[in-house]
């Protein structure tokens, strides 16, 4: 069970994956100063050593905090994800330790479809074919296979932030929507929810995934799918590299079953830019390879730098946990002039009313107090009157399946 005593110039910030300097001015302008802010990510060995004494550590896609990881992370209060998918993240790991995980839901949603569009209408074209001949002082002049997205059939499988997007988008250039999702979704404009993946599948001349990582989406399009597909029909991956058989899309695009596909996730990629991409895509005609930067553009790292920091700057200032992707959420008032107690346990009866037996027996006076518990574990923080020193601390500490306790002074310092 964490139980420390810390200044914020104490609290250490781990920064992998070129985090956009954002985060780095956010963190600094509310007096974190003890940050480290690497260009990579870490392999894991490297990282279970490193992140021992570190509290708060921001990721992107490619860093696995797993079991392992969190094990050898006894000081870790917070992780944030400045990206939008937390597949990378072992959450329940996280959720039983209570450390709340955050990331930033929508901040390159925009990025994704944009590149998404762009990519329809350049497979439409086999412009990745023709390009490639001319830079080998070739030249393909004809229009043969070459299509107008206008009156063509697009098939959005996850109509979620990034699908929604992409059917407005694409609407707007001609584009008939259609789309799959497992939950209903209210559609943008005229698109359609077809009732399932087959019949999406069957009729759309381009298919784009948007939908996450999860056991569900896990090798989803397959041969079995793939067969499904119009002929000469166009399928883009920018979800996660998981979601489709990779060597099932190369032997359909070898034996031009399909006329072309954009794939920007991959089931193994590499771990830095040194690093050799290898995959049976590699030199197909019409097929675009893109190296996972669905949501990397300058204007879509800064805001999800700022969105992703600013999350770890309340939950260290003020103890708020709103859109944490794992733990319950408490949406807190600033607390000039009372002190706030945070306790993390497990979610079984009775811990409450320990809780405020103990402080009671204490003498000390409970101004505020918020609830908020999910399956596995509870939230609760309390607002008091003074600083009652390590008294508060101690006493929380000794109630039964207690995980975690802080104390956030008045003037925001932290105790975790
Ligand atoms: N290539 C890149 O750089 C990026 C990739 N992504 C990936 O895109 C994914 C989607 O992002 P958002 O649209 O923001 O997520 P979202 O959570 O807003 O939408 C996902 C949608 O998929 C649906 N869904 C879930 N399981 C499904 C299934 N089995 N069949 C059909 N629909 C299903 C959900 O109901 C939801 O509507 C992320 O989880 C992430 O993995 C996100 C950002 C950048
Ligand atoms: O920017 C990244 O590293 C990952 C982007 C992504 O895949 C996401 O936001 O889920």
């Amino acid at each position: 069970m964490a139980k420390t005593s810390l200044d914020k110039s104490k609290i250490k910030i781990l920064l992998l994956e070129g985090v956009h300097q954002s985060a780095v001015d956010n963190l600094l302008n509310a007096g974190y100063t003890n940050i480290e802010h690497l260009p990579t990510s870490l392999d894991e060995a490297t990282l279970i050593e490193k992140i021992s004494d570190v509290h708060f550590i921001g990721i992107r896609s490619r860093t696995q905090l797993n079991e392992r990881v969190f094990e050898a992370a006894e000081k870790l209060v917070a992780v944030g994800c400045f990206c939008i998918g937390t597949n990378q993240v072992d959450l329940d790991a996280a959720l039983v330790r209570g450390i709340p995980v955050f990331n930033a839901p929508f901040s390159n949603t925009r990025s994704v479809a944009e590149l998404v569009l762009a990519e329809a209408i350049m497979l439409l074209r086999g412009i990745p074919e023709k390009s490639h001949r001319a830079h080998q002082g070739g030249w393909l002049k004809s229009a043969k296979n070459s299509h107008e997205a206008r009156g063509k059939t697009l098939g959005i499988i996850g109509y979620g932030s990034i699908g929604s997007q992409l059917s407005v988008l694409s609407e707007s250039l001609g584009f008939d929507v259609i789309y799959y999702d497992v939950v209903t979704k209210l559609a943008m404009g005229n698109a359609r929810q077809v009732a399932s993946l087959e019949e999406l599948l069957a009729r759309a001349d381009v298919v784009s995934l948007h939908v996450p990582d999860l056991a569900s989406t896990r090798w989803m399009i397959g041969e079995a799918e793939i067969a499904l597909m119009k002929p000469d029909s166009i399928l883009i991956n920018a979800s996660r590299g998981s979601v489709v058989v990779i060597e099932a899309l190369a032997e359909a695009l070898e034996a031009g079953r399909l006329a072309g596909a954009a794939v920007d996730v991959f089931p193994v990629e590499p771990k830095g830019n040194e690093e050799e991409f290898v995959s049976p895509l590699r030199g197909l005609a019409n097929v675009i390879l893109t190296p996972h930067i669905g949501g990397s553009t300058l204007e879509a790292q800064e805001n999800i730098g700022i969105e992703v920091s600013e999350k770890l700057v309340t939950y260290s200032d003020n103890g708020t946990t709103v859109s944490s992707v794992n733990f319950p959420e408490v949406a807190l008032p600033a607390h000039p002039g009372k002190h706030r107690l945070l306790h993390i346990h497990d979610n079984v009866p009775g811990v409450l009313s320990e809780i405020n037996r103990v402080l009671s027996e204490n003498d000390i006076n409970i101004l505020g107090q918020y609830l908020q518990t999910n399956e596995r574990i509870g939230y609760v923080v309390i607002d008091v009157d003074k600083d009652y020193g390590t008294r508060a601390l101690d006493a929380l500490s000794q109630v039964s399946h207690t995980k975690r306790v802080r104390v956030l002074y008045s003037e925001s310092s932290f105790q975790g």
